[in-house]
This record gives structure tokens, sequence and C-alpha cells, in this order.
């Protein structure tokens, strides 16, 4: 925790925040928090961040925000709560900040698990933050490959339940009988085949978190039971005629449009309003191209065995301006391809499949748009960094050569 001013200046920090954040004799105390969290030199909302300050000057109430901060680690996710503190008046003189590392997902390259650190990734994280602690229901709604099980995953361990199990059901192409047996269980002799008891997966997932991928696909009579089960708790085996009380976080995934099947009577209303109490967006790779170099080397990773894998530049650049229609699973894919042709361990544009290559830009800009939006944010970034450039480098997302190339071709050295 740290207590601020009104003019963005740290007054006090703990010793939980100074282990955490701060590097071994650093002096937080009379820095200026922007400086300290992000190493800009002017307030967040002025380098393109949203400040949790200046809107609770306004409000005078709570605020929330997950941010991007700097630490001794390197950048990572973490979730700010502030509150204004007020005098008799009623006028703001200080704030309280608690900030609390998120855990579930990396801002920097990694070996597994959830990585990202575009605006709308932060966001689907943020809202998953949130609904954590309680136990809501969460609907995860994303395009094939965004990454519905990793988030899924991160929801479970940073909810209560994280020590018990996290049960995924896949819903796709399972029969109407099937899904029942799977789901349920059954009892020994229930059917022909059935010679001892199973246990169902809504009782394996007791104590922890039952994760429905592809809800979209489960049979409209199977609606029903699954309605019946979400709704009171209870189930019975197949072939049984005792009643069980099921104990369950439910997270259900799809990439389908529930509501128009809704309309169109494919998918029951009652069970889309259960499933639907808390709906996550989980972004497509074309929301968050900015993303595609630090995924592509955490995923690169976590294929090398021997010799370490890389892009070169040309590689790297043609991946971030193709749409990626798959997602994060394509983008895996073409690079699991692409390695087998790179001897030395770099992938170059020879290596990439050819739609990659010449696909069409992701954001229909015109090349000359492109370099003006890239040339305003990296001469906005200059102004409002203050660290070294390798830093700037990997706030940016782009490796140390790259920036001092792109320095160059604008002329911004
Ligand atoms: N943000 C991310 N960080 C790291 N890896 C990711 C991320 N998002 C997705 N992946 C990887 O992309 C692949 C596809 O993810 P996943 O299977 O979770 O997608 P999905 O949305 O469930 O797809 P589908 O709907 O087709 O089942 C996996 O290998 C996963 O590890």
């Amino acid at each position: 925790m740290i207590v601020l001013d009104i003019d963005y200046n740290i007054l006090a920090s703990n010793t939980a925040y100074q282990r955490q954040f701060a590097t071994p004799r650093q002096q937080i105390s009379g820095r200026k928090c922007f400086r300290v969290s992000h190493q800009y030199s002017v307030p967040c909302d002025q380098a393109g961040e949203r400040c949790p300050m200046k809107r609770a000057a306004e409000t005078r109430l709570p605020e929330r925000v997950l941010h991007i901060h700097h630490t001794p680690r390197g950048p990572e996710h973490v979730d700010v709560e502030l509150r204004p503190i007020l005098d008799e008046a009623g006028s703001v003189i200080a704030y309280v900040e608690r900030l609390t590392s998120v855990a579930g997902a990396s801002a920097q390259p990694r070996e597994a698990g959830l990585v990202g650190r575009a605006p709308s990734f932060n966001a689907a994280l943020s809202a998953l933050q949130r609904a954590a602690p309680s136990r809501i229901p969460v609907l995860l709604q994303g395009e094939s490959g965004t990454g519905k099980e990793l988030f899924a995953r991160a929801l479970h361990e940073a909810s209560p339940r994280t020590r018990g199990p996290l049960v995924v059901v896949d819903c796709t192409g399972l029969s109407e009988s099937l899904f029942e047996s799977e789901l349920f269980g059954h009892e020994r002799g229930a059917f022909t085949g059935a010679l001892q008891r199973k246990i169902g997966l809504a009782e394996a997932a007791h104590g922890g978190t039952l994760f429905l991928d592809e809800i979209g696909d489960v049979p409209l009579n199977m609606q029903v039971k699954l309605l019946r089960l979400i709704e009171s708790g209870t189930f019975r085996r197949v072939g049984g005629i005792e009643t069980l009380r099921a104990d369950f976080r439910l997270v259900a995934a799809t990439h389908k449009p529930l509501k128009q099947m809704v309309e169109a009577g494919s998918f029951r209303q009652d069970l889309y309003y259960r499933i639907n109490a808390f709906p996550v967006h989980l972004p497509s790779l074309r929301e968050r191209a900015e993303d595609i170099p630090l995924l592509a080397e955490s995923l690169l990773r976590r294929m090398a065995d021997i010799t370490p894998l890389r892009l070169d530049d040309d590689a790297a650049e043609a991946l971030r301006r193709y749409p990626f229609p798959g997602n994060v699973r394509e983008l895996r894919n073409v690079l699991e391809r692409a390695r087998l042709f790179a001897d030395d361990g770099v992938i170059r544009i020879r290596d990439l499949p050819a739609e990659v290559v010449g696909g069409e830009p992701v954001a229909l800009l015109s090349a000359g748009t492109r370099r003006s939006k890239e040339k305003a944010r990296l001469t906005h970034a200059l102004a409002v960094f203050e660290g070294t450039r390798a830093e700037l480098a990997h706030h940016l997302g782009l490796s140390e050569r790259t920036l001092y190339r792109r320095l160059k071709r604008y002329e911004l050295e």
C-alpha cells in the first residue's frame, strides 16, 4: 500500500509494497507515482492510460484499474485500488492505493500461461479479476483460438476454489446420451457396457470449477438437464435414484452468437440467462495485434528444444500485419511450421506460409498512415518515458534492435 498526496507524490509506503515493487535501497517517498510505476515523466492520463486519481478527484469515490507497472522484475499486471481521503469539508486531501500483482497473466514472454498487454486483453483480465472472488457464473465469449481454456484456468486460479479441481468439459460432438453420462456419471448396469459405477464430471468438479467449453453445442434436450443442474445444484447419475448435490463454480465458453441462437430457438433462453450472469469478451488477435511479438516470443520459447528460436525483424513485421482469423492457435501453428525451416533458429520471411506474407494489412491502413501513426506513437513514448532505451523497447514490446531501427527510420534519434 502507498499513500499519495493530490500532486502524485508518494508520501509513504509499507514494507509489503517495498518488498514487492521497489528495488533494495530505492527511495520511494517523495517521488511521483507515475515515475515509480511507469517511468513516465507525466501523469498516466497524459501518457495514454487511465489515471484512477484523476477520476477519484472528481467523483471522490474509490476507483479500481488494471495497469501494467514497471517493477524490479520487469513489466507486470497490477490491480490498483485507490481510495480518496477526505477532509471535514469533503475535499480530497490524499489517496491510499492498494496494489496487487495479478498472477494470472504475464506482460513479458513466458513459458506457460496467458500472456498479453494490449488494452483489450487487459480489459478481459480485469473483468476476470473482478469476477474471480465470487461464485457468479462467467461466460467467456470469443472466437476460436482466443485462449478460452487459458482464461478459464486463470479465473479458477484467481478464485477461492483454486485448491479444488478445474474440470474441463468439451461440449462439441457429444451425443445426448454420452453427454448425460459424461456429465452426471452412471450407476453400474445403467446401460449395456456400464460395468461399474462411474463418477460424472459435475461430481468430479466438487469444490472446484466446472468449465463447459463450447456450450453452444449442447443439444437442446440436454440443455434442460443442464439448466436443472445449475438451478437446483442437484443431479442424478444415469440409472441412479439418489439425488446428489453438486458444488461447483460454473464457467462456460462459446464462439457462437448465443443470443441469436436464442432468437432462432436453438438455445434455451432460460439457460442463456443463467450462464450469462457475467459475460467476458475475449479479444481476437486482430483486436490486440500489438501483442503478436510478445505472444510469438512466448510461444517460441514453449516450442524450443535445444536451439533457442527467434523471429527476424521482417518476419515479425509480417506476422503483425496478418489478421489471424484462427487467432493465437493459428499463430502457434504458423510458428510450429516455420521453425522446421529455420535451421539456425532464426525464422525469416521465407519460412512463413504464403498467406501470412501476402496477407492484407490488419487495419486496412495505407503504409503511409501506418508509418505516421507509428511515428507519432514513438515520438510520444520518447517524450513521456524516462527509462533507458532497453527499458523503452521492453515497454513498447519491441526488441532493442527494432527500436533503434525505427528511431533511425523516423529520424527520432
Ligand atoms: N493470451 C494467450 N497467451 C498465451 N497463449 C495463448 C493465449 N491465448 C491463447 N493461447 C494459446 O493458443 C492456443 C489456443 O487456445 P485455447 O485452446 O484456449 O483457445 P480456445 O479459444 O479455447 O479455442 P477453441 O474455441 O477452438 O477451443 C493454446 O495453445 C493456448 O495456449
